[in-house]
């Protein structure tokens, strides 16, 4: 197996913001994690709101110091990158946020955000190569001439890919790309970067609290608890034998129609597993992580 475009190596970050539950030392929000994203994998990053799956993310492409531990993309040391490094960096791993309409700058058209990716590289394009990349991503031409407040959320969140796409990036960072959109328009938005996957082999971390999202569209799953990910497996088989009490609770949040069968009663008692408590007291139920099949672990 070839070495993977992401590799987090006993991360942590701890936040010295004082606040409540807060002790003198901070907070400890990523506590210990492990992970990997294979070439042209999608690996789901899912917990509960306060997990740490945004400050996970946000290490995985610099946006964030972490606190210790190792992480690497595309086989280098981010901590140990200089300015030309972290540019480089900055092409090869690209974020979606969760709110488009945050991320646009609302006095520039679409044709000067995608121009600015461009330009922030030392790089020129054409009109041509806009709308090829706008075409990509399921949008017409007259788009480049719209302002943020003249198009839809879903449209956005387009212009937000297309934006995230320009420098041909190997890996994207989603950060819960669809929960700021109508029901109407996720499945779009999560199909689109299903075929971006597919069709051009890039390499997807998608962070979501939504399992049903990450199962459909994540080859692996990570489930967060607490600052640590206590497990880890292929999506069908998570969501088919879940083993840790918070990947049980997450499951059975998930609605009916998403579910497999399973035994009556088994995950009673499980709902709370999951919940937000002190960072920083110990985890009661061992990490389960499942090898993937004929795969290297890292
Ligand atoms: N800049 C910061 N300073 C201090 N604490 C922070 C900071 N960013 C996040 N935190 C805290 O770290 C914890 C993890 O936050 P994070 O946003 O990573 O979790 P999350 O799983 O992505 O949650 P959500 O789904 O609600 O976004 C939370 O308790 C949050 O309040």
């Amino acid at each position: 197996m070839s070495e993977p475009i992401l590799e987090m190596t006993d991360v942590s970050k701890r936040y010295r913001t004082a606040g409540f539950g807060r002790g003198r030392g901070g907070f400890l929000a990523v506590d210990g994690v492990s992970l990997h994203v294979g070439r042209g994998e999608a690996l789901g990053l899912v917990g509960e709101s306060g997990s740490g799956k945004s400050t996970l993310a946000r290490m995985a492409n610099g946006l964030v110091v972490p606190t210790s531990g190792t992480v690497r993309t595309d086989g280098r040391d981010v901590a140990r990158l200089g300015r030309r490094g972290l540019r480089r960096l900055r092409r090869n791993v690209a974020m979606v946020f969760q709110d488009p309409l945050a991320s646009l700058n609302p006095r520039q058209t679409v044709r000067q955000t995608l121009e600015n990716v461009f330009r922030a590289h030392g790089e020129t394009t054409s009109t041509a190569e806009l709308v090829a990349l706008l075409e990509s991503v399921g949008l017409g031409a007259h788009y480049l001439e719209r302002y943020p407040h003249e198009a839809s959320g879903g449209q956005l969140q387009r212009v937000a890919v297309a934006r995230a796409l320009a420098l041909k990036p190997d890996l994207i960072i989603a950060d819960e790309p669809t929960s700021a959109l109508d029901v109407s328009v996720r499945a779009q938005i999560l199909n689109l970067l299903a075929d971006l996957q597919r069709d051009q082999g890039i390499s997807f971390l998608h962070v979501s609290h939504d399992l049903a999202v990450i199962r459909l569209y994540s080859d692996r799953v990570a489930v967060m608890q607490r600052g640590r990910v206590v497990e880890t497996g292929p999506s069908e088989e998570i969501f088919r034998s879940p083993q840790h009490p918070c990947t049980r609770a997450l499951v059975e949040a998930t609605p009916e129609a998403e579910l497999p069968a399973r035994p009556a009663g088994a995950l009673r008692g499980a709902d709370r597993a999951c919940h937000d408590r002190d960072h920083d007291s110990p985890n009661d139920h061992p990490v389960v992580s499942r090898p993937e099949a004929g795969a290297t672990e890292y």
